[in-house]
């Protein structure tokens, strides 16, 4: 099992979202940014350099949501979702195709990636939206 950090980012009642690229797994979808765990470091680590790696932002983390086990056809991954505080930076996208600010009753209308889904609801259901 791969263990995946991802980050639903907060900025003034918005939510940071990004797409997959042609050239990743799971092209085209949207997910919460984030990657797979170092042995050398802890998850929070993980988020944040992730995050910087991947958007040249900075984040700080404000709560933990419950992980999701996901099995997709070649690979299973635990999928461990942090709220998150945008703090500070320009986005630059050294990864992925697109980026959105979305509010959270948005979220729903983008085509996810299959194991952010109950990550998804539960957020909304944390925001009541
Ligand atoms: N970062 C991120 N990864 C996710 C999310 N949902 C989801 O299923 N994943 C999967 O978790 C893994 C994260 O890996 P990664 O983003 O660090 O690396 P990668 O594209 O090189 O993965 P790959 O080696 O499978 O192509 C990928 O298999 C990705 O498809 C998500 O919301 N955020």
């Amino acid at each position: 099992m791969i263990n995946v950090t991802c980050a639903i980012i907060e900025k003034d009642d918005h939510v940071l979202v990004t797409q997959r690229s042609e050239l990743m797994s799971l092209p085209l979808k949207w997910e919460f940014p984030g990657g797979k765990i170092n042995e050398t470091e802890t998850e929070e680590d993980c988020i944040l350099r992730e995050i910087y790696e991947e958007l040249n932002i900075n984040v700080k983390v404000v709560s933990k949501l419950t992980p999701n086990i996901y099995q997709y056809p070649n690979k299973k991954i635990k999928l461990i979702p942090f709220v998150c505080h945008f703090l500070e930076g320009q986005i630059i996208l050294l990864e992925h195709k697109e980026y959105k600010w979305l509010k959270p009753h948005q979220l729903k209308q983008l085509d996810w990636a299959e194991a952010d889904l109950p990550i998804l609801e539960e957020y909304l259901i944390l925001k009541n939206a």
